[in-house]
This record gives C-alpha cells, structure tokens and sequence, in this order.
C-alpha cells in the first residue's frame, strides 16, 4: 500500500496542504511546531481513523485564538488521500465536521463502522511517545497489542468490541444489584457464556501473536543495539492458571463488592525484559529506546507476515531517539527488508538530507513553515 496524495484542510494547525509523495521515503522539515508531527497524524488517521495521541477528533479541527482571547473553531476537517492499492487507486476521505458524526468513505463509499476500515492501510509510528509503553499502566501495553493484532485480524477486532460490550453489561448489572441491595446469580451469569467464549478467543490469539513476536523482536534488538541482551515481551494473563468460567465463578463474591468484573484479559498485561528482569527496572535509557524501536520493526514484519501488506512507517522525531548513524542504519534496514513507504520528521534539512542521501532510495523532502 503506498500513499500517492494526502490533502488536508482545517486539520490541526494547518488550513489548507496537500502533498504528492514518493513511494519510498518522505521527510517533512521544519522548525518545532510547525505541523510536522501533524501530518504523521494525519497519515495515522487514514490508517485507524484516528489520532494517535488519543486527541478527541474535535480537537483535530484547527482552531485559532481571536484577539479578544476566545478560541474559534472551524466547522470541519477533511483528510483526502489517494492509495495505491497494487494495480487500482483507492480514495479514502476522512470528514469530521463539528456538530455530527466522522464519516469515513472509500471511493465516496461511507463506512458502517470505523472497525471495517482497520487493516486497509496498516502503519506503524515510532515516536518519542513510545517511552510511554514501558511507563504507562497495563492499559497503554493493552491498547498497543490490540491495535497491533487488529490491523491483521478482523475477527479479533470484532470479538474484542463484543467482549468490551457484555463486560460493560455485566458491570452495569452488578451496580444495579448494589444499589437495589439484590443479587440474582442467574441474571449474572447470564454473561458467562458469551464472556468467556470471546474472552477465550483473544487469550489464544494474544499469546500466540506475542509468542511469534519475540523471536522478531530480539532480531532487531541484536542488529540495533549490537549488544548481548536478551530481550523479550511476557504476556501476562489471569487465563494462563484458569479458564474463563473458573475465573468468573470464583471471583463472584469480589465482583460483587468491587461492582465490577475483576478478572479477565481487560487486567491482561504485558511485561518488557531483559535478561530476565524488567526493562523498566533495569535497562537503561538507550537499551529502552532500542528496545522500543526493535517491538515496532516486528510489529512491521509480523503485519506484512499475516497480511501480505507492508504497513507505511511513521518515524516521528527519530533523531531525538537514536544518532545519525543509527538511524541511517535503521532506514537501510526498512528499506532492505523491503518494509514499504517511510515518512520521517525532523527539525534539521541538511541532516536529514545526508541520511537520504547515504541510502541511495526515492525520496522527497517536503519544507513545512
Ligand atoms: N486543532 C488545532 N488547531 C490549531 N493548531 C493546532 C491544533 N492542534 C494542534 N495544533 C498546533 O500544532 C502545533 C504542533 O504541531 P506538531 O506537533 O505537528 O509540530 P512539529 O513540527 O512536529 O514540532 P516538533 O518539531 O516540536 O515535534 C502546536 O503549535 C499546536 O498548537
């Protein structure tokens, strides 16, 4: 999948832009704040639909500050691209207006769901946010493997959101039964059956995506780092002790307390480790970032393993992360192991040219003021 054009118009802080880029390697260069990393987003957007800062799409309207000090917001954004899709272009258009719903369209058709866009355009975005993943709670790590396994298997996606759904009804139920002071055992477990089958579902899948991962991920991790650390991902999971129906019978009493489901793959986790010990603890800063960057070349290679499709490559601020050398390195890589279409930010014109210079690939490097 390449991107041929984007054009965007009130996204962010760009009113109106559009780019034809090559299907290799893209630079957007510029000061700070001037929009580069928006237009990673932007790319992003037309990958999952949405931002990956996990902005609300409202505030992906561009808005200005009038002079009286109140803010003005633009009635919409429109993110408008063409993809090639091997031998046939594809138009994907993304319209946010402010006062009703996003509309996705491919070809001027609107999507039902955004879920039925997922897996179009696979992208993987390494950024200085990353860190993130090794310091955020359980949650951010969930997210990132749900996203990772979304975009190569649409049943998953679809049992996850129905997993989430009867979770939220379960817990719905024993708030009820708290606040009525009633309990009904048979109206709860009502539940079990649907939880635990699609609950079980993603269990498997989740360990077995890991378990194909860590190979990939000490790979990258040997070639980046040139050290002699062992590197892997854990996945961490109430189901690996227990089936779904033992879990939920024995914690009934819990669940009731807490009005809340206690266990199950939403507490799933997944642990970073080097050598044995947590990467958190013990690794220090430049063994994370490359760590970090290792997890996203697999995620790349596994998504182009399952689904044929080489994800576009968002490098947001790659230099803050790794050197020149190391990046340069990194690119060469992507682009050996035939990845597919890169688009890089940086803040520094000639570094960035002396990069692309040295990989001897189809690039353009695009000024943003
Ligand atoms: N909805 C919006 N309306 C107007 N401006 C916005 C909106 N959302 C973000 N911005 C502006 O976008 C700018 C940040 O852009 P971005 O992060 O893309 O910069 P950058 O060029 O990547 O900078 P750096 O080199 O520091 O990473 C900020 O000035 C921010 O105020």
């Amino acid at each position: 999948m390449i991107i041929n054009k984007l054009s965007l118009i009130n996204f962010k802080s760009h009113s109106e832009v559009s780019f034809d880029f090559s299907p290799q390697i893209n630079c957007f260069v510029g000061n700070n704040g001037v929009g580069k990393t928006n237009i990673l987003d932007a790319l992003h957007y037309l990958s999952v639909g949405k931002s990956f800062l996990g902005n609300s799409d409202l505030n992906n309207i561009l808005s200005h500050k009038l002079e009286d000090g109140s803010q003005m917001t633009m009635d919409f954004f429109v993110i408008d691209s063409e993809i090639q899709n091997e031998e046939k272009e594809d138009l994907i258009k993304i319209l946010m207006p402010r006062e009703a719903k996003k509309v996705i369209k491919k070809n001027d058709k609107t999507y039902d769901r955004l879920a039925d866009h997922i897996g179009y355009l696979p992208s993987v975005m390494i950024s200085p946010y990353d860190s993130n993943l090794i310091s955020d709670s359980g949650e951010s790590r969930r997210k990132f493997l749900d996203a990772m396994i979304s975009q190569t298997d649409s049943v998953y996606l679809f049992d996850l959101i129905q997993y989430q759904k009867t979770i939220q009804q379960r817990n719905a139920l024993l708030k009820n039964f708290a606040k009525n002071r009633y309990f009904d055992k048979d109206s709860l477990e009502i539940y079990d059956d649907p939880i635990s089958n699609f609950g079980t579902r993603i269990f498997e899948k989740r360990k077995e995506f890991v378990e194909n991962l860590n190979p990939i991920v000490q790979h990258y991790y040997d070639i980046i780092s040139g050290g002699k650390e062992k590197v892997s991902v854990v996945y961490e999971s109430h189901l690996s002790d227990n089936t779904f129906q033992e879990l939920l019978t024995s914690s009934i009493d819990k669940d009731r307390v807490l009005t809340y489901t206690s266990k199950g793959i939403h507490k799933d986790d997944l642990v970073f480790e080097m050598n044995g010990s947590s990467i958190k603890k013990i690794g220090s800063q430049g063994q994370q970032k490359s760590f970090l960057v290792s997890l996203k070349l697999a995620q790349i290679n596994r998504i182009k393993e399952l689904t044929g499709k080489s994800p576009i490559l968002l490098l947001d601020d790659i230099f803050d992360k790794l050197d020149d050398t190391r990046v340069s390195q990194l690119i060469e890589l992507v682009n050996k192991e035939n990845f597919g279409q890169i688009f890089i930010t940086d803040t520094h014109k000639e570094r960035t040219e002396n990069v692309v210079k040295r990989i001897h690939e189809e690039s353009k490097i695009f000024e943003i003021s």
